[in-house]
């Protein structure tokens, strides 16, 4: 496999550009993606499928620049969407209506118009006032409205607590024993009709038994409806495949190893499958740049502070989420003393890596920070009046800014002063 981000003489390049020449036009930081990347990424799961009728719906969340959704819908794959402006970013990039579904458990009327008015797949409703919400508007629209049910399976998806999303706790989807009252309750709503059947155990995945386990139960769910009468046309079984951070024990399972469990629990349904993979897709297809600004020694250990902070990537600080940091300059030496790559944000908590073993750096020096494409630039925000990051794509020897760095203007002018003050 070709990786796309590595050392060419001594220099990290992303594809065929060395990155320091993009950062020296871009200024830092920035986000940086390799479109052959994020293609192959798309294609394993297409490809995976291809011998029966499947949608890769790709959820927007993890990285839902226009650029990466037009590159998404040019790849013939759909969206998975949360939002009225997610939905607006999936049309405007051209991906076809009839390739998204619209998840997430507080769907407005606005949101479920519009979704209706677009003609999207389906509605992966998460709860039963949602269902009759969404009967409503259909009904005030003339129109029938396709919608699958989001299932809590109630399974351990074994992963950092707040992104776990299947389990009883958790205020997604609907409880498992209560799917054949639910469908039922569709039947009887003269706006409504169910299509399918949805999950989405959690994000980060690095175990593949919690999702056999939710599969399992999915199938024996729809033959059980099947029997009610429900037909399910197409099975949604969410994303949430973890991708390596680091080179630790929790190494996640091949995608090819994700798709065979599908394969094994529902291949042999006549349904349609459809997923909705974020990270697997996103995240190493983009990496986050960042320059020193100062080494400082402290009495305990070595600061490397930088550019970058967490209002540009979030990670760290929200989930104790490791990303590997490399030097852009190639140094095989690693420090002895133990440092932190710590931002210029005014928050304890505002870090990037911490108690590591860094590279040699010094003031001015890139560093890159790997495995940033999902969940990065769109978790981004301007605390400390930091302005939104620029976001970049390369595609073999080019590159192309495909969201300039906010300006101070963008920032503050907004802000309106009454004429009373
Ligand atoms: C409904 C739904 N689908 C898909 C995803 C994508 O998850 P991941 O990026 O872990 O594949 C998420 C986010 O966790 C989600 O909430
Ligand atoms: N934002 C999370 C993942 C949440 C997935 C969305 N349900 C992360 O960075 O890992």
């Amino acid at each position: 496999m070709v990786h796309h981000f590595q050392y060419r003489h001594g220099e990290l390049y992303a594809e065929d550009v060395a990155i320091a020449d993009i950062a020296s036009e871009v200024g830092t930081p920035f986000y940086l993606y390799s479109r052959a990347t994020f293609t192959r990424h798309i294609k394993v799961m297409q490809e995976a499928f291809a011998d029966r009728p499947t949608l890769v719906a790709y959820a927007v969340k993890a990285n839902s620049n226009q650029a990466i959704l037009k590159l998404v819908a040019s790849l013939g794959a759909g969206a998975d969407v949360v939002s009225l402006g997610e939905l607006m970013r999936a049309e405007r990039a051209g991906i076809p209506s009839d390739k998204i579904v619209f998840s997430g458990v507080a769907k407005t009327h606005e949101e479920i118009a519009y979704a209706l008015n677009m003609g999207i797949k389906c509605f992966n409703a998460e709860s039963e006032p949602e269902l009759l919400r969404i009967n409503e508007v259909a009904k005030s629209l003339g129109k029938i409205a396709p919608v699958s049910v989001r299932i809590n399976p109630n399974v351990d998806a074994k992963t950092h607590a707040k992104i776990s999303t299947g389990k009883a706790e958790n205020k997604f989807g609907i409880p498992f024993e209560r799917a054949n009252e639910v469908y039922q309750t569709i039947a009887e709503c003269d706006h409504l009709k169910a299509v399918g059947i949805d999950m989405h155990i959690g994000s980060q995945i690095t175990d593949l038994e919690p999702f056999d386990n939710a599969f399992k139960l999915m199938a024996e769910l729809v033959e059980k409806l099947g029997n009610a009468g429900h037909k399910i046309e197409h099975i949604d079984v969410g994303g949430g495949l973890g991708i390596p951070y680091d080179n630790s024990n929790q190494v996640p399972p091949e995608p090819m190893a994700y798709a065979q469990i599908v394969r094994k629990n529902l291949n042999h349904l006549d349904c349609e499958i459809v997923l909705e993979p974020g990270r697997m897709v996103a995240g190493n297809a983009g990496i986050f740049i960042t320059k020193v600004e100062y080494v400082k020694e402290g009495a305990e250990r070595q600061f490397v502070i930088v550019d970058a902070g967490m209002n540009d990537l979030l990670r760290p600080t929200l989930y104790e989420s490791y990303h590997t940091v490399q030097p852009v300059k190639e140094d095989a030496k690693l420090q002895e003393r133990m440092g932190d790559v710590v931002g210029p944000v005014c928050e304890t908590g505002d870090y990037i890596a911490k108690g590591r073993h860094l590279p040699h750096v010094e003031e001015g020096d890139l560093l890159a920070v790997m495995s940033a494409g999902a969940y990065g630039a769109v978790m981004s925000g301007t605390y400390n009046t930091r302005p939104l990051c620029a976001e970049v794509m390369v595609d073999g020897d080019q590159f192309h800014i495909i969201r300039p760095r906010q300006t101070y203007e963008d920032l503050i002018g907004q802000d309106s002063v009454p004429d009373w003050l």
